[in-house]
């Protein structure tokens, strides 16, 4: 019997906050596209859409990226879940070169209701979504009462602890 802690556990239905990031490519397009399919998949339901932003890289010299964050509606266990955005990753062509590197499409696991597992493939929430402005501007937007449970803060808290400046909306988003 699995517990609501474990990996493996399959809820009814869960609620869940993805960041999705580009720098390689037709960002803009990649990122529409890595939406729409998510949306597509049983299983899945897109619940919200933040706006896209322009980001400075953080980490190794690299190109802008484009980031911005979704919330969904699953009906799958936080590994299914994570395999899923793996898969839609190697879709868009997501070449695994060094850590932090440049890439056509990254999708990360931010929170999935108010679980927290720390296994080695699978960290939630995401161990550095609180110091990155680059996700929680976006998580703001359309999620700003969600409770991170490690911090203690919902998203509207921890946004004003982390400097915003190299985040900018991209018009028409
Ligand atoms: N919450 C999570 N969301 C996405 N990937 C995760 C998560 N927890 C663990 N991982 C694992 O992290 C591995 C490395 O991910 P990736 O290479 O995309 O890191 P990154 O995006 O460059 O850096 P960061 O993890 O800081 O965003 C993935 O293969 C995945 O198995
Ligand atoms: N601005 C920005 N910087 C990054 C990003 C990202 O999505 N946006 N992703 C990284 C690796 O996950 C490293 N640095």
């Amino acid at each position: 019997m699995f517990t609501k802690h474990d990996a493996e556990f399959k809820p009814k239905i869960q609620a869940s906050a993805i960041a999705l990031g580009s720098n390689i490519g037709d960002s803009l397009a990649i990122l529409e596209a890595a939406t729409a399919e998510l949306a597509a998949i049983a299983g899945i339901q897109l619940t919200a859409k933040s706006s896209w932003y322009i980001t400075k890289a953080v980490g190794p010299p690299q190109p802008d990226y484009i980031n911005g964050c979704i919330t969904l509606q699953v009906q799958m266990s936080p590994i299914e879940l994570l395999e899923t955005l793996l898969a839609i990753e190697q879709k868009f062509g997501r070449v695994r070169q060094e850590r932090w590197g440049p890439r056509s499409l990254d999708l990360d696991l931010l929170l999935y209701d108010d679980l927290i597992i720390d296994t080695p493939t699978l960290q939630i929430p995401h161990p550095r979504m609180q110091e990155r402005a680059f996700v929680l501007v976006p998580l703001a937007e359309i999620a700003p009462g969600w409770l991170e449970p490690i911090s203690g803060y919902v998203i509207r808290e921890l946004v004003k602890k982390v400097d915003c400046s190299d985040v900018h909306l991209l018009k028409g988003s």
